[in-house]
């Protein structure tokens, strides 16, 4: 299977504070793939380098053996910020229409995308209430919707299920498992351990360092413990992530 995305001893910056550092990674198609690390461990600034949105300071990024950043490839992801960039004066549904035709969907196809994904997101009986009427948490629902409205090819998700309810977060889960049946690649980052178990593979940042990648079982059985928590310890810890053994 090849890979979709290829990052090559990727640095990056930001006010010549280094928090990325000769980062490795292959992710191959079709695969649930997890960025797993503490606050501030680099997460985020991986994510906008692999869709273009930053370009790093050294290092190389490919897109289907292709170069990021590229406005063409741009059309084949869907990404979903930490943040969320919605317009609060519109309603659910005009916000949807919005991002549709910047996607350059046709009428009847938006039409039917905005029923499919409001209906994933369990955000169906509000599409006409302006956004200033939203929790935070219908509000991440509303920008999950917005980042699947294309059927991306390549989709990465921002800690996605931040302040969503337990079922509504399974229902959600379910809905990735079934993208990446059809054929999507998926990114998700977390600092959620029960999640980034429902992974394929993870990559665990730790201070900007990739310190190690490999299936949630792989990381266990390497590490010698029984959990993900103390895998990531393990990797993490002193001895082990300044020996280069990785
Ligand atoms: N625009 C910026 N300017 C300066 N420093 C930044 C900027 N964005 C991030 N940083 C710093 O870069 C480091 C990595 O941040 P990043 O947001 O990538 O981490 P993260 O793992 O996504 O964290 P979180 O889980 O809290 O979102 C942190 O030290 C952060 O303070």
């Amino acid at each position: 299977m090849s890979d979709v995305v290829k990052l090559e001893n990727v640095q990056h910056s930001y006010n010549k504070k280094l928090v990325l550092k000769d980062v490795n990674l292959a992710i191959p198609e079709g695969q649930l793939f997890g960025l797993l690390g503490p606050s501030g461990s680099g997460k985020s600034t991986l994510v906008k380098i692999i869709i273009g949105l930053l370009t790093p300071g050294s290092g190389t990024v490919q897109i289907e053996d292709k170069p990021m950043p590229s406005f063409k490839l741009m059309s084949e992801i869907g990404y979903m910020a930490q943040s969320d960039a919605l317009y609060n004066e519109l309603t659910a549904r005009e916000n949807m229409q919005f991002f549709a035709a910047l996607y350059q969907l046709p009428k009847q196809k938006q039409k039917e995308r905005i029923a499919e994904v409001s209906e994933l997101v369990n955000l169906s009986d509000v599409l006409d209430q302006t956004l200033e009427t939203f929790s935070g948490g219908m509000k991440r629902r509303m920008s999950l919707a917005i980042a699947l409205l294309h059927q991306p090819k390549l989709l990465i998700l921002d800690e996605p299920t931040v302040g969503i309810d337990p079922v509504l977060r399974a229902s959600i889960w379910e809905a990735f498992r079934k993208m990446q049946q059809a054929g999507t690649t998926i990114i998700i980052t977390t600092h959620v351990m029960d999640e980034a178990e429902k992974c394929d593979n993870l990559a665990l940042l730790r201070e900007g360092y990739l310190i190690a990648q490999g299936n949630p079982e792989d990381l266990r059985v390497k590490s010698g413990t029984q959990t993900l928590e103390d895998a990531f310890l393990y990797f993490g810890g002193a001895d082990y992530a300044h020996t280069g053994n990785r």
